[in-house]
């Protein structure tokens, strides 16, 4: 039996005029310790379909199951890395760590937890950094801290939701060989969301495409064939790579350009004026700012 499973989900934001739908039919079924990556446009509703399999968000149609059963809100069995770290900004690294740890393991005794702790802050090599704060951390030792946190709480499914898009090209292709070194070890199920087709490829087993939205729904899978550990330099003189790269690429071309199409048309927009919102004032008042809406 597959570990997760979507049925026909669809997912819509709001009602009548302002309905959004953001999903639909969404079909996707992942096995244990498969890497899954799916690679969307810009604003498609991958987000969404994140929030959607870690619970805080339900389908308006369709089925999200975990081992067959409904899920009915989020659980420590699905750790998920953010884009934006998601971190504490008053907490060391350490207790940003152990905040998570404490909730999923309370049964522990507080040796075991400080071990625990200290073994994930050491697999994302971030043991010197231990006592620091997000604020005096690069962006790159940011997503580390998130991704030892997700780790530490053993999860069963790893979601990762364009967690390498904000950092630079070097900072990217480190974290990027770490979470499949911690992956492997761990042999998790994790799935990816991501925009950058080469990422997938060097990570996944598994490339699904996310169409444009609205009605977003997932394309065709690519099978991504390489043997593990694979090697960056090496894999870009594969012709497999290439042609891999290539349909890949020109499917996501091809169904963005239809798209396009659609949202080429004309629409007849209401004929509104803009109305001044009033003037806001700031006043110092005993160091206090004062904001006045008229
Ligand atoms: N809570 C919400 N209420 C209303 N609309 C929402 C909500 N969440 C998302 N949306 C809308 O759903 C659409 C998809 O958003 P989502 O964040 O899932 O996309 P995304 O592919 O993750 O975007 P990005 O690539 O910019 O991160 C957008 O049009 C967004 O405005």
């Amino acid at each position: 039996m597959p570990i997760l499973e979507l049925k026909n989900v669809s997912k819509s934001f709001g009602s009548g005029s302002s309905l959004i739908e953001v999903l639909s039919d969404i079909n996707l079924s992942v096995n244990e310790g498969e890497f899954v990556a799916i690679v969307g446009f810009s604003g498609s509703g991958k987000t969404t379909l994140i929030n959607l399999i870690n619970g805080l968000l339900f389908p308006d149609q369709g089925e999200v199951l975990l081992h067959g059963s409904p899920v009915e809100g989020p659980g420590p069995d699905r750790g998920v890395i953010f884009q934006n770290y998601s971190l504490l900004p008053w907490l060391s690294v350490y207790s940003n760590v152990k905040l998570a740890v404490d909730e999923v393991f309370p049964k522990l005794s507080k040796k075991e937890r400080d071990e625990h702790i200290k073994k994930y802050i050491d697999m994302v090599n971030l043991t010197p950094a231990l006592d620091k704060k997000p604020s005096e951390l690069s962006g790159g030792m940011r997503q580390r801290v998130s991704v030892a946190r997700a780790l530490a709480m053993n999860p069963e499914i790893l979601l990762m939701d364009e967690p390498l898009s904000a950092l630079d090209a070097l900072t990217r292709g480190s974290l990027q060989e770490e979470i499949i070194k911690i992956w492997n070890q761990d042999k998790k199920t994790a799935i990816l969301i991501t925009n950058d087709v080469d990422e997938g490829i060097l990570m996944a087993d598994r490339i699904i495409p996310l169409t444009p939205g609205p009605k977003a729904t997932l394309g065709p899978e690519f099978k991504v064939g390489f043997e593990r550990p694979r090697d960056v330099t090496e894999i870009n003189k594969d012709e497999a790579y290439k042609h891999l790269r290539n349909n890949i690429l020109e499917y996501l071309m091809d169904v963005g350009a239809t798209r396009k199409q659609v949202s080429d048309q004309r629409y007849m927009l209401p004929d509104l004026k803009p109305t001044m919102p009033g003037r806001v004032i700031f006043r110092k008042r005993k160091k206090k700012v004062q904001v006045k809406y008229f």
